[in-house]
């Protein structure tokens, strides 16, 4: 099997993770493989299959690798260490409590990625946990990724899951499953803080420089690239809060509520984490919360972006021993950055909106237009997908139905004589804009019972090739669209173990 992996996080010492083989499982079977991702990294088994090997054999090879049993060559893992506020509540010690990082590999164009096992076995970070994950919940990171990724929010993604052939135990016995993860890197606000919660600033330049080199390298010089200056560390955390607008501004536009953007789960690099407590909103409302343990609704839809400054600003914090002055300076650095990121996000949000309304260059009047319909939104309920993509085919002559047409009956003369120039353009910009079909909640739910009852996986499959194409009205499109009948009145999400 070819991959080239380097250890490079593993590399920076061993005050950065701990050296820990993943755990092997009973029964190793594997359940997904995703074929395009493994194109497009780059992973193939030319040279370890041959025309004599079946697809069978292929298979217990794989769930062989996936599962952590066997060990890909050139593979050191790791655990990594990390911090985080969780609920707003410091914790110094966290990291990979049931993850294990395999090492990085390059794609054709260079891009390195990280491939982490999750569910494989417990590290020196587990504290009370049992270092396992059921199928359950790792098909739920499998499912909302690949949706993520097709709706084009940026986000981890899934390679594998794999069956362990043991149960893990949560109230009762699940099947447990371990799924492979592909990200740009792990590294999370909380690295930054598990480093700054020990005064140890040595590793907290050695962690800026790595993360510097691994998704910013334009802010260094190859000949200079041994350690950082001040400029550097500010222009770092200038990069960060770029990265988070557009992960942000994306959750908002396809209806996505992360559920639990502790500074654990919240990257660097912008790619959404941890598929734990995930849901999507129906009905339009900024106070939704679907998450079981989020009680004040800190992270309910529409306070994503305030989160994400919140966490900027524990960001924020790590590195002001890397910053020159006293701390006064120090901190006058920083501060104006994340005021620039705040209206940043302001202006993107507008950009953002206005496209799903056929709206290329916002103008005086488009944002009162646009707080007048998520006004109605709100009023009547009306269910944020659905009135998107009516909108959208209204363009083409589709007639608005009640009790839409209804609720929308003197804001849409306003929205006509705004585009009514240029329909067909604003049409193609909302098509992209507004997906067709996201992966609803009750959908999501009934799919991931059956796979636990039963092996037959053709509507997960078939679910999974809507998902792909979010903006394509597909043949068996239709059989997701639909809000469920209570707007997910009742349902509860819960931190994925
Ligand atoms: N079953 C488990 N065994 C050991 N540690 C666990 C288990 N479940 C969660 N943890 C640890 O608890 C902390 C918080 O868990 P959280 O649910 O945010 O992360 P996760 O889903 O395990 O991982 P990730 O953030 O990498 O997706 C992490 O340190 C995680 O490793
Ligand atoms: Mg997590």
């Amino acid at each position: 099997m070819s991959i080239n992996f380097s250890n490079s996080y593993r590399d920076l010492g061993e005050a950065f993770s701990q050296n820990i083989l993943p755990d092997p499982v009973a029964q190793p079977e594997l359940l997904l493989w995703n074929e395009s991702l493994a194109k497009a990294l780059n992973i193939s088994f030319t040279n370890t299959f041959n025309a004599t090997t079946n697809k069978e054999q292929e298979n217990d090879l794989l769930a062989q690798y996936f599962s952590g049993n066997r060990l890909l060559e050139g593979s050191k893992p790791i655990a990594q260490a990390y911090s985080g506020h969780q609920f707003g509540q410091f914790n110094p010690q966290l990291g990979d409590g049931r993850a294990h990082l395999l090492g990085d590999i390059a794609d054709a164009q260079g891009q390195r990625w990280d491939i982490q096992l999750k569910g494989s076995g417990v590290s020196h970070f587990s504290r009370q946990g049992d270092g396992r994950c059921a199928l359950g919940p790792a098909l739920r990171e499998y499912i909302m990724s690949e949706a993520m990724f097709a709706l084009g929010v940026p986000t981890t993604r899934c390679l594998a899951v794999v069956m362990t052939g043991q149960s893990v135990y949560r109230e009762r016995p699940y099947a447990g499953a371990i799924v492979t993860r592909v990200a740009t890197s792990h590294i999370r606000v909380g690295t930054f803080q598990y480093f700054a919660a020990r005064d140890d600033v040595e590793s907290l330049k050695k962690l800026t420089l790595y993360s510097i080199k691994r998704h910013f390298p334009a802010l260094i010089s190859a000949s200079d690239d041994k350690a950082i200056n001040p400029e550097q560390v500010l222009a770092f955390f200038s990069a960060v809060l770029a990265k988070q607008i557009p992960l942000v501004l994306s959750w908002l536009r396809v209806g996505f509520i992360h559920g639990v953007m502790n500074t654990d789960n919240t990257t660097i690099s912008g790619e959404t984490i941890d598929y734990g407590p995930c849901a999507m909103m129906n009905d339009y409302n900024a106070d939704t919360v679907f998450s079981s343990i989020d009680r004040n609704g800190r992270y309910a839809f529409g306070k994503q972006v305030n989160m994400m400054q919140w966490n900027m600003t524990r960001l924020a914090e790590t590195l002001l021993p890397l910053l020159s002055g006293d701390e006064d300076e120090r901190v006058a650095q920083l501060q104006p950055l994340l005021t620039q990121f705040h209206q940043d996000f302001e202006q993107g949000y507008l950009v953002m909106m206005a496209a799903k309304i056929g709206i290329d260059e916002p103008i005086e009047g488009d944002a009162s237009m646009l707080n007048e319909l998520i006004a109605l939104l709100k009023k009547y309920r009306l269910d944020y997908t659905k009135t998107f993509t009516a909108l959208t085919a209204s363009l083409s002559g589709s007639a608005i139905e009640a009790p839409l047409v209804d609720a929308l009956n003197e804001w849409l003369p306003r929205w006509h004589a705004r585009i009514d120039d240029f329909k067909v353009a604003a049409q193609q910009l909302m098509r992209k804009n507004n997906p067709v079909v996201i992966p609803r909640n009750h959908h999501v739910e009934a799919l991931l019972e059956r796979c636990q009852e039963s092996d037959d996986l053709t509507e997960l499959h078939q679910f999974l090739a809507v998902l792909r194409q979010p903006y394509t009205l597909l043949d068996d499109t239709t059989k997701y669209q639909d809000a469920p009948i209570d707007g997910d009145k009742g349902y509860h999400t819960f931190c994925g173990t």
